[in-house]
């Protein structure tokens, strides 16, 4: 098919709906805010699956799967959390022609589905730590504007709701997992992220403290919620009554955490590697590491390069490498390397009469271009060490752009001149919310405001007398800030 009609740096937006379709990962669906996941998608989502289930299997957590229907007393009991999130909750109100007596949500999330099961089986000290995940999708109805993985009314995620006797043990869990999500972004995605706190406006109501991974996309200067890790305190224990007798027989509330990543991984990976030849994946999550094409000769006997192509796939796959080969006789190479490139495989390989003659293969790499000989004595080897360089190419180019966003800022001048710069902002901080309240006021815009992302848990020096950007008080931590999605 034919290239993209729009450029990442003149159209982002355009660029990124189109490329997500032309890379075969999305089709659009006739309801808005829902989209296909075709299996170019849902490899990567698998991946990323299989990596985080096995680490928390590890820390033995254990799967289950509650049901998909929230009945409304139960979600009414989370009042002041559901409050500013009621609006985006979905309901069943018929089933075939009659009227449901009593309408039924759709999870928004299991918080509410879960806990009141919690408080059922947590008895005694030893019931504890009762940690449970589940794989599953989630529905919120949002209105604002709907972006395939980043924005949708349905996503697929995996939700970890623990309960513990105590806070150390719960705190120390929030950063365990947290940890898990960096490795997903930084390890899988090549995503740099910064790991931090949520300030006490954006955090999660229903808990206590929300820790998160934030990334950002340079192209639109937004920094993105990657994925968080919440400590509830003891807030649903309270509501719903989940207690056990502890070691000295009294009756003693459980802490809680609960924590969530989701199929906007995706999202933020394209956003990050994409170019205008398509998508960019990283080794890690491709499923097609390796892309083979035969060369063919104008005239000759052609049984030769099929049977090098077949023996080079057959190579890498033994040796644990994702490799395929195209074979299709209706489309020329020159189309191949450019649906391969639009679909982002990492690594091309081909192989003409020249390359058959002296037994090598030509790789081409996707994030750079490079074009390097390969002999076939040293293929498995090389294609690793290539594959390698890739992923940590991805990363280190992501790292320099988004390091190249960042903006210290000291005063509300250079605070304001970053934000219309598109800037990653770093600036001293109170830590009041009030005053976090009057920045997104004095921000507001059709671009929307700027708003804390994460006060990171590597904090700078922080001289004696430095003074907020916003409110001149004494600065109590330095603070990413930015507009976000
Ligand atoms: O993030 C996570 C991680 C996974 C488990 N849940 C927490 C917190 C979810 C916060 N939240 C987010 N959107 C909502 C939408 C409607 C109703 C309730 C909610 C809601 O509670």
């Amino acid at each position: 098919g034919l290239g993209l009609s729009s450029k990442k740096d003149e159209n982002f937006g355009e660029w990124y709906s189109e490329v997500v379709v032309s890379g075969e990962m999305i089709e659009y669906y006739d309801i808005s805010g829902c989209y296909i996941l075709r299996p170019w998608a849902m490899s990567i989502w698998e991946i990323l699956q299989a990596f985080f289930d096995a680490e928390i299997k590890k820390m033995k957590i254990k799967n289950s799967y509650f049901p998909l229907f929230v009945s409304p007393g139960v979600l009414q009991k989370e009042k002041d959390h559901i409050e500013g999130f009621a609006p985006e909750v979905a309901w069943v109100t018929k089933s075939g022609e009659s009227d449901l007596e009593v309408p039924i949500a759709i999870r928004p999330t299991s918080e509410t589905v879960m806990y009141p099961y919690f408080s059922k089986w947590i008895r005694g000290h030893r019931d504890l730590p009762l940690r449970l995940n589940q794989w599953c999708n989630v529905v919120r109805w949002e209105f604002s504007n709907p972006t395939p993985f980043i924005r949708s009314r349905e996503f697929l995620w995996q939700e970890g709701h623990t309960a513990f006797a105590t806070k150390e043990e719960a705190d120390a869990d929030v950063l365990e997992i947290l940890e898990l999500y960096r490795r997903i972004y930084e390890d899988f995605l090549a995503v740099p992220v910064s790991k931090g706190k949520k300030s006490e406006l954006e955090k999660f109501a229903g808990g206590l403290y929300t820790t998160t991974v934030e990334a950002f996309i340079p192209n639109t200067g937004r920094g993105i919620q990657g994925a968080t890790s919440h400590c509830l305190g003891q807030n649903f224990a309270t509501m719903f009554e989940i207690n056990f007798e502890n070691e000295k027989g009294e009756k003693a509330m459980v802490w809680q955490n609960s924590w969530g990543f989701t199929t906007r991984t995706i999202g933020v990976m394209i956003m990050v590697h994409g170019d205008d030849k398509g998508l960019v994946l990283p080794p890690k999550v491709a499923a097609t590491q390796v892309i083979v094409i035969p060369v063919l000769y104008k005239d000759a006997n052609n049984q030769g390069i099929f049977d090098a192509c077949a023996a080079t796939v057959k190579n890498l796959n033994e040796s644990g490498i994702r490799a395929e080969a195209d074979y299709r006789d209706n489309y020329s190479p020159g189309w191949k390397y450019s649906h391969w490139e639009m679909k982002g495989v990492p690594l091309r390989i081909e192989i003409g009469p020249k390359d058959l003659a002296n037994n090598q293969v030509r790789a081409v790499r996707r994030d750079n271009g490079a074009k390097t000989d390969i002999t076939v004595a040293n293929l498995v080897e090389q294609v690793n060490d290539v594959l390698a360089s890739i992923q940590q190419n991805l990363f280190d180019v992501a790292k320099q752009k988004r390091d190249a966003c960042v903006q210290v800022v000291k005063t509300w001048d250079e605070f304001a001149e970053a934000v219309s710069q598109k800037k990653l902002i770093l600036a001293p901080w109170c830590d009041e919310e009030d005053v976090e309240k009057d920045v997104k006021a004095r921000t507001k815009g059709e671009m929307g405001a700027a708003k804390t992302l994460c006060s990171p848990f590597d904090q700078p020096e922080l001289p004696e007398g430095t003074l907020c950007f916003a409110s001149g008080k004494p600065a109590k931590k330095w603070t990413y800030w930015g507009r976000s999605y």
